[in-house]
């Protein structure tokens, strides 16, 4: 006998062979069997989608058998194939591109045998009931917010201060959902999983007791073999705790019953090629199907997002009541609670905020008189000091004196940058990288500088300031630098903060790498030397993110509650009276929202308003902005459904308008209404691919579509 189905397998949106594919098997394949199967002259792996009554008029000259089953690996269930699926129509994909892109790279590779063999490594049952690890006791905040997150059924926000313990809420939920129930599954996802080693030892010891790989992490950091293992532990529902970055999302996880997503504000969020999802928005709608397959019990799988600087969107869904809003205003320790005036209160174990008026200080003062006299008090105390400067690198620009050369890159419309370390010009954005020249390269001048100022530079000019300054023993300040850079080789993140946990550093300075989420104990100051930059930005989101960033530094000063009182977050500007910077001396990040979202609403902005970016890459922009225009005049010429709820701005170039000698050009898309922005979109992939197939769109690059977008 023959049964027909139809199976997806890793074709990219932007062909012909897009959707679900049709192949002959002699035996009945379930839905979600993973399958090899023959394409073209090739092999692939493909997940059965479907099966069909016929061949649906395939002749049957040319429909193909399938090649193996996978055996061995359950079915993928239901809801995975829902949210694969689901996934794809929203961010404008094929489904095979998503659902492959779901699974471990490795799948692929290996022939059935050898995954037949992988899978016959069993792990003995290490478990024990002892989990009686020491667990601290709850903070009344903790406790009532569990109570809270218990009694409810939407996906909650917990909006914690840095410091209030977050984590400790995470844990106790996951131990509670993976008690009740002996095979449940937990997910928690990380922003960037390697910035934050110390989540993964705390989770890894808290379930210990669960036994051996049951918690899990997927990342793209892990080997291909890891990423394989870690996926079948997660699919077999032999991981009962997954944590992962927002690749986790899509994998498999047959039970799963509470999502986690740790700074769910996080732009690592959103994947920035193929399907341009967002984990977090992902997690939200997965956890409504998996209760959805649950049966009856629609409150079987939770979110729990977190943050101490909510994206304006949760923020929102707060307000009008489709999530959950759980407060933790204080820190671990603060004594806000009982101490009299409301200035503490407000404060609550938060760093005070010290503004630095650059206009009244000396001219082309680096660090500041009053802040440098305060970093050294640190050090005379045996305090730690965080100086956040959000560019890596020695100078962004160097710059010939005589002739106005700067340091241009010949592919990119950006400056490269000076790295003085290796005498290296480096493009940040293409990776072009050449030796700095002896001499101008236009006019021969010797004299060619630096301007402006990355963290390797920042760096050196503390050394020279504390040059000085002894430490409390007597010995020389010890400043460490902490970037993209000085962090490249395997291990040397980890390394470098275990030296600033121990008490190896007086100083560290670094990007936004050091901002975030580290449970610093020792840090009593942190400076931002300059962040005005991203005050005058032309996206619309620049102010939150600078916002949420610069409120995620100061987050890591006294988070050791016996100097919480006397520790400070200093921020250097030429604009102290920018309301950015009111909200952030007071903490107070309801009031800043409110004010972006009055913002956002009168200019029908997100999260008032959805959009998505149709992005082309050509050699010229007349190219690249000619396929943008072409292709809404034909959506318009042609009526498409949602086309008069949906406005279409310009074609403009990008800010960075060349990367790699391909000039890049973008279309903005709004509507008021998320389904006529879909529907409108939906029909207008076949007219995308049409166009592109004019004579005068050949030679575009590529294009792609952005859904909800995070950066215009
Ligand atoms: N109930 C508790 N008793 C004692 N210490 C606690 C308790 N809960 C958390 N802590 C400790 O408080 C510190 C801060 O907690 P955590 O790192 O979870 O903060 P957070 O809210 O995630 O902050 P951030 O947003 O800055 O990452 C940690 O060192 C943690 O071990
Ligand atoms: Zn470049």
């Amino acid at each position: 006998m023959t049964f027909w189905l139809n199976v997806v397998l890793a074709t990219p949106a932007h062909s012909a062979l897009a959707g679900p594919l049709t192949y002959k098997s002699d035996t009945e394949i379930a839905p979600g069997t993973l399958l090899r199967v023959p394409l073209g002259k090739r092999e692939v792996l493909a997940v059965a989608w479907e099966n069909l009554p016929d061949s649906g008029g395939l002749p049957e000259d040319k429909a193909r058998q399938i090649s193996a089953v996978l055996e061995g690996l359950s079915p993928l269930n239901t809801s995975w194939r829902k949210l694969t699926s689901f996934t794809a129509a929203y961010y404008q994909r094929s489904p095979g591109e998503v659902a492959l892109a779901a699974l471990p790279p490795q799948l692929r590779e290996l022939s059935t045998l050898q995954l037949a063999r992988r899978l016959k490594r069993k792990t003995a049952d290490t478990s024990s009931t002892d989990s009686s690890a020491d667990l601290p006791e709850l903070s009344p905040q903790q406790a009532s917010v569990l109570a809270d997150f218990q009694a409810d059924t939407r996906p909650a926000l917990l909006f914690g201060a840095t410091g209030s313990g977050k984590t400790e809420v995470y844990l106790r939920a996951a131990a509670r959902v993976l008690a009740l129930d002996p095979d449940a599954q937990v997910l928690v996802m990380v922003p960037e999983i390697n910035l934050t080693p110390q989540l993964q030892s705390r989770f890894e010891a808290r379930f210990a007791h669960l036994g051996r790989e049951r918690v899990v992490a997927l990342h793209s950091g892990l080997t291909p073999a890891q990423r394989l293992k870690n996926w079948l532990a997660a699919h077999s529902g032999q991981a009962r705790l997954i944590l992962g970055t927002r690749m986790a999302v899509l994998a498999s996880m047959p039970r799963l019953r509470l999502i986690v997503v740790d700074e769910e504000h996080d732009p690592s969020y959103k994947q920035q090629e193929g399907a341009r999802y967002s984990a977090r928005d992902l997690a939200i709608y997965r956890a409504r199907l998996e209760a959805e397959y649950a049966g009856s019990d629609q409150t079987a799988c939770r979110v729990l997002l977190g943050s101490a600087t909510p994206s304006l969107e949760s923020w929102q869904a707060c307000k009008v009541g489709r999530y959950q809003r759980l407060d933790m205003a204080e820190r671990i320790g603060s004594t806000a609670t009982a101490a009299p005036s409301d200035q503490t209160k407000a404060n609550a174990g938060l760093p005070t905020v010290r503004g630095v008026d650059m206009n009244h200080q000396p001219k082309r003062c680096v660090i500041a008189p009053p802040l440098l006299e305060a970093i050294v008090q640190r050090i005379a105390r045996g305090e730690q000091s965080l100086i956040f400067l959000n560019r890596r690198g020695y100078a962004p620009v160097l710059a010939c004196h005589d002739c106005g050369w700067k340091s241009e890159c010949p592919h990119c419309s950006a400056y490269r940058v000076f790295h003085k370390i290796d005498r290296s010009l480096r493009c940040h954005h293409c990776g072009f990288a050449e030796r700095v020249p002896h001499a101008c390269p236009a006019c021969g001048n010797l004299d060619i500088a630096p301007v402006g100022r990355g963290t390797e530079r920042l760096e050196e000019h503390l050394a020279e300031l504390l040059a000085g300054v002894t430490r409390p023993d007597g010995g020389p300040v010890r400043i460490a630098r902490i970037d993209a850079d000085t962090t490249r080789l395997k291990g040397a993140l980890e390394a470098q903060l275990a030296g600033v946990h121990a008490g190896q550093v007086d100083v560290l300075v670094g990007t936004q790498m050091i901002a975030k989420g580290h449970d610093f104990r020792h840090i009593t100051l942190v400076a931002a030397i300059n962040p005005d930059s991203s005050l005058f930005s032309s996206d619309f989101r620049a102010s939150e993110r600078l916002f949420s960033l610069l409120m995620q530094a100061a987050g890591r000063a006294g988070r050791d509650a016996k100097h919480s009182a006397a520790s400070q977050m200093w921020v250097q500007t030429f604009y102290p009276t920018h309301p950015l910077f009111g909200a952030l001396k007071n903490h107070d990040y309801p009031a800043f929202a409110e004010q972006l979202l009055e913002e956002r609403q009168a200019a029908s902005m997100p999260p008032f308003a959805y959009s998505a970016l149709l992005r082309a890459d050509a050699k010229t922009q007349e190219i690249a902005q000619g396929f943008l225009t072409a292709a809404i005049k034909a959506a318009i010429d042609q009526q498409l459904p949602g086309h008069a709820q949906v406005t279409a701005y310009p074609a403009v170039p990008l800010t960075i308008q060349r990367v790699a000698n391909q000039e890049r050009a973008q279309m903005l898309l709004e509507s008021d209404s998320r389904v006529a922005l879909q529907r409108f979109l939906a029909a207008w992939q076949p007219l995308l691919f049409e166009t592109r197939r004019q004579a005068e769109f050949k030679s575009l690059t590529r294009w792609a579509i952005d859904v909800d977008p995070i950066a215009i």
